[in-house]
């Protein structure tokens, strides 16, 4: 199969700061326009140098700094237009002047207020005057998707007679869906005829989502040039994305037949650094460079991942320059996943091990919007690795009050099979249940260590406690986890208590003194 190239005309200077709110500086333009460089676009757009001052100098700029690449100003068929253009471009290497006229009906009765013959008098005139300044003239005939098909062939003849080097069909309101927009592109090129050094070229928007499919069914039918933006950044709901344009050419070669120049390596920084610099942010579940593009959640799916990743990924991450594959664990998760998690964590578990921590770790989910590795981390440690096998107390219940400051707390624990309440006051609500638990237990050791420390940024993160006690020159630690900070202080407490029996029976010393509880 022979593969032919398609040029990659990015339009994010220029259409893409059209978006509502978008507003960039010249030094920011240049950063995108290097960047755009780096990536090994064809054609940059680099501004509409009539509209103002400042969009002047910016392509001005960047025709004389940017190297490599075509650099494109656009400008309506009139004089005025196409001189500005011709003075921001003419000191880059390859320049282009894209000049452009409503053809549709709608624009020329209600917008231009021009005939079919006055829109034609606008390209011979805007056309040749533009051929006369430079060789490279593109010629777009804007809301070309709702105008006369017949009238349209005329207008891009005349461009083509009058000089113009690549013709532009605009979906301009993004109206076209891709089966008819591919039969209305392929019967226009056979229309006009136009001579094989005639480049054709599509500038598809996304009022219906459509824009990178009908770009799409554009190429299959011979068009070699495609107008886009990073991030499809644009007027409304945008242009159509640059990043899905040249990664569907890549993946599916075998059904366009056609690629693109574009590094895509390069990608996703790109996209990072024109939502960072236009502050558009980019959605998670958008196609190639959003954070969930290469993200799996569902345990069937990350089962199928971890045996081989092309039952879910069809691009690798690397390949669009992305951080990488990325399995989520969630609620959605299963046992593959979590036991390689653990396993990437540093944890051997058996299999008993494992199914308790998997349970918490699906308690834990429905608690928890995310779970991170450092919660992971807290709850096998806490809860599996270091809980002791033959506990004397374990924690049934808790509950705590405060007000102004003062606190009590009523503590539940199980012993021997028997259920033990009792309820104290203090400063504040873990210094109360650790004075119930006192209570309970009938010991007052000294609290030599208390800390606590949440496992990741959320709000919802698990609070992990470790608690020192000394008793009878006796020492033990005992750590908690929970997504409440004070549960996880109790069982903190409830299992230092736990080891210094433990540590006491095994040093021989009583803890009780006298007394035999
Ligand atoms: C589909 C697209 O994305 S097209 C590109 C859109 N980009 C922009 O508009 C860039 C920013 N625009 C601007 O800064 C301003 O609109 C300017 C400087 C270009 C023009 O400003 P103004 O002279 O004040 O005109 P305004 O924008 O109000 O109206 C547009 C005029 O251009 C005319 N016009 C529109 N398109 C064309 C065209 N391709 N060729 C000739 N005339 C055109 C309109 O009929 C209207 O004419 P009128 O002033 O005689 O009524
Ligand atoms: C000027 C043309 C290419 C345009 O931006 C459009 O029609 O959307």
């Amino acid at each position: 199969m022979t593969v032919e190239d398609v040029r990659i005309f990015d339009t994010t200077l220029r259409d893409g700061e059209q978006a509502a709110g978008v507003n960039l500086n010249l030094t920011e333009k240049l950063q995108v326009a290097h960047q755009l460089a780096r990536l090994r676009v064809d054609i940059i757009e680099a501004g509409f140098p009539a509209a103002s001052p400042g969009d002047f100098q910016s392509v001005q700029t960047i025709a004389r700094e940017v190297p490599g690449l075509t650099v494109a100003g656009l400008a309506r068929t009139r004089k005025g237009d196409i001189e500005a253009a011709f003075e921001a471009l003419k000191d880059a290497g390859r320049p282009r002047i894209h000049t452009f006229i409503a053809t549709s009906p709608i624009h020329r009765e209600f917008k231009l207020k021009m005939s079919r013959e006055e829109v034609l008098e606008q390209v011979r005139t805007g056309v040749e005057h533009a051929r006369s300044l430079v060789e490279d003239v593109e010629f777009s005939a804007e809301d070309a998707s709702r105008s006369e098909p017949d009238f349209l062939a005329e207008v891009f003849r005349t461009a083509v007679e009058h000089g113009a080097t690549t013709l532009n069909i605009p979906d301009t309101v993004g109206y076209a869906t891709p089966e008819e927009f591919g039969a209305f592109v392929e019967a226009l090129i056979r229309e006009v005829a136009a001579p094989k050094n005639v480049a054709w070229s599509v500038h598809c928007h996304n009022d219906l989502g459509m824009a990178v499919a009908n770009s799409l069914a554009a190429v299959r039918m011979g068009v070699r040039q495609v107008e886009c933006t990073v991030n499809g950044l644009g007027e409304r709901a945008g242009n159509a994305s640059m990043e899905e344009i040249v990664m569907a050419l890549q993946t599916r070669t075998d059904r366009y037949g056609a690629r693109s120049r574009v590094d895509t390596t390069k990608l996703y920084g790109t996209s990072k650094l024109v939502s960072r610099l236009t502050g558009v942010r980019v959605p998670p579940n958008k196609a190639i460079v959003g954070d969930n593009a290469f993200a799996h959640e569902a345990g069937i799916h990350q089962h199928g991942m971890l045996c081989n990743r092309t039952t879910y990924e069809i691009m690798r991450p690397e390949d669009v320059g992305a951080p990488g594959t990325a399995l989520v664990l969630g609620k959605h998760s299963g046992r593959h996943a979590f036991r390689d998690r653990l396993e990437a964590l540093g944890y051997h578990l058996d299999e008993d091990q494992i199914d308790k921590a998997f349970g918490l770790f699906k308690d834990l989910c429905d608690r928890k919007k995310t779970v991170s590795d450092g919660d992971i981390e807290a709850l096998v440690a806490d809860e599996v690795v270091s809980a002791l096998p033959e506990r004397r107390y374990d924690l049934v219940d808790f509950g705590v009050q405060v007000s102004s400051g003062r606190a009590t707390a009523s503590i539940t624990l199980r012993r021997d099979g028997q259920e033990i309440t009792d309820a104290a006051a203090g400063n504040g609500p873990v210094d109360a249940a650790y004075e119930a638990i006192k209570r309970i237990v009938g010991l007052e050791p000294e609290l030599r260590e208390f800390r606590i420390h949440a496992t990741s940024e959320q709000s919802d993160s698990v609070g992990e406690t470790v608690v020192v006690l000394r008793h009878e020159g006796v020492n033990a630690q005992g750590r908690g986890a929970s997504t409440d900070v004070i549960e996880s202080a109790i069982k903190a407490y409830v299992s230092a208590v736990n080891r210094l029996h433990v540590v006491a029976a095994a040093k021989e010393v009583n803890l009780y003194g006298t007394d035999s509880r």
